[in-house]
């Protein structure tokens, strides 16, 4: 095994195996921390999807230090730390500290950090992330309802959140050759934030970045990866999909720009749909068997969607009453119970929007790895449950990723 990855949440996941099977890996995606004995076949790059984003720091290292030791029994030969495009994190964690950890547990001093991925509009520059046209803090990532992120400066976010010295790489660096970039990448004591404004630049990193134990970053820094151990001129794996015959539900747990636009895409379209609001589900005015019943009884058309999705002033009042973190847990709570409901009355396909709504669906829905199916969208496969008690597919979206007509695409694609 070559690759060995650590994703903090499920989408991003998805998006990163995608990446590597892409670009010619055989790549196995296991959903949590894997049994020791667990065979993992001929995979070459194995991911690991956690559901640690927004966990307590120590919590997180703790996973991801678990998760690192299973991966080097495989005899993973680099290490992935996987985490969001928009570098989704708080002053208290997690990128930092988890990368911190997975430093001193790999004996190295040095490790880089670029979430750049530019087919979605992610690029670094100067340190700066930007999404789209505008700095990450501008941007819509300013108002998540778990990580708002008001600082695009990614030298100063990390080097609040890691006791190691965070640097910069720049990109006059990238794009001066292969060999002054490993030459920076030689000399490097701590983290480097490292700029890439194209794939290219994520090309020549991956080349330079051959012989470091760490790589940390989104997706992008996977693509160039991948050909320092595979034979010239792999191609992209097969992607494999079809399921038995079944039903398809919708669940959108993001509040993201991107989420809102399709869900809006999506009624317009005729979907029927169910709206959820944390705080009638805390005072149980809304219930699971509702979301159930709807569910069951919206008929042969098109696929019915439950979502709580909702523009930042109503996520703002629900987390006064309810508290953050609560209000976020009760809404993937309901939807994940829906889920495990809507599996046991014959629904086998699922289209979910949100990392965390992701996590906390599958983890429901007894799935203990992913096979990777045909792109829906940049960043967002369709994927096959293997092992667990059903075969289901699962389109598990990252919150801003996917046009607008995302979700009876994702619905159509499928035999
Ligand atoms: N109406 C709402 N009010 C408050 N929080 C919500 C609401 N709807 C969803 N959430 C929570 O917001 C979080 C969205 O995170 P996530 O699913 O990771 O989406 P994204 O992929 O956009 O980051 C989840 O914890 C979800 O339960
Ligand atoms: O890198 C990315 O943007 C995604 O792979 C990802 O991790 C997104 O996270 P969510 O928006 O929480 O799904």
């Amino acid at each position: 095994m070559f690759i060995g990855a650590i994703a903090d949440d499920l989408t991003g996941a998805t998006d990163l195996s995608l990446t590597l099977s892409r670009e010619g890996m055989k790549v196995l995606q296991i959903v949590g921390i894997p049994p020791a004995d667990l065979d993992i076949g001929e995979a070459e790059a194995v991911v690991i999807a956690l559901k640690s984003r927004t966990n307590p720091a120590d919590e997180a290292v703790a996973m991801s230090l678990a998760a690192a030791e299973a991966l080097r029994g495989w005899g993973a030969r680099q290490f992935l730390f996987k985490y969001c495009s928009t570098f989704d994190s708080t002053d208290q964690g997690n990128i930092g500290p988890v990368t911190d950890a997975l430093m001193a547990a790999l004996g190295t001093d040095r490790a880089i950090a670029c979430p750049a991925f530019p087919t979605n509009g992610r690029t670094v520059y100067r340190g700066h992330l930007f999404v789209g046209d505008l700095l990450l803090s501008e941007s819509s990532m300013k108002d998540h309802p778990l990580t708002p992120m008001r600082d695009a400066n990614l030298v100063r976010v990390l080097g609040r959140q890691s006791a190691n010295p965070v640097s910069l790489i720049a990109r006059e660096t990238v794009a001066a050759g292969d060999a002054a970039l490993k030459a920076a990448f030689d000399g490097l004591a701590g983290i480097a934030i490292v700029d890439a404004v194209d794939d290219g630049d994520l090309r020549a990193i991956g080349r330079a970045a051959r012989d470091l134990p760490l790589v940390t970053g989104g997706s992008g820094i996977a693509l160039g990866l991948p050909a320092n151990f595979l034979p010239p001129g792999r191609a992209a794996q097969d992607a494999v999909l079809p399921v038995p015959e079944g039903r398809t539900a919708l669940l959108a747990g993001s509040c993201s720009t991107a989420t809102r636009a399709q869900i809006a895409r999506a009624i317009a379209d005729g979907v029927p749909a169910m709206q959820l609001e944390p705080v009638s589900i805390a005072e149980n005015r809304v219930t699971v068997a509702d979301a159930v019943a709807f569910c069951m009884n919206a008929g042969a058309g098109l696929p019915p969607l439950i979502w709580s999705s909702a523009e930042p002033d109503q996520v703002r009042k629900a987390q006064e009453l309810l508290g953050r973190e609560q209000a976020g847990a009760l809404v993937e709570a309901f939807l994940a119970r829906t889920a495990a409901e809507l599996a046991a009355r014959g629904f086998n396909r699922f289209v979910v929007a949100g990392g965390e709504t992701s996590g906390a669906v599958v983890a429901s829905l007894d799935v203990p790895a992913l096979e990777i199916g045909p792109e829906i969208d940049p960043g967002v496969p369709w994927t096959r449950s293997r092992g667990g008690r059903a075969p289901l597919a699962l389109a598990l979206k990252s919150g801003n990723f996917g046009a607008e007509d995302f979700f009876l695409k994702a619905w159509r694609m499928l035999p």
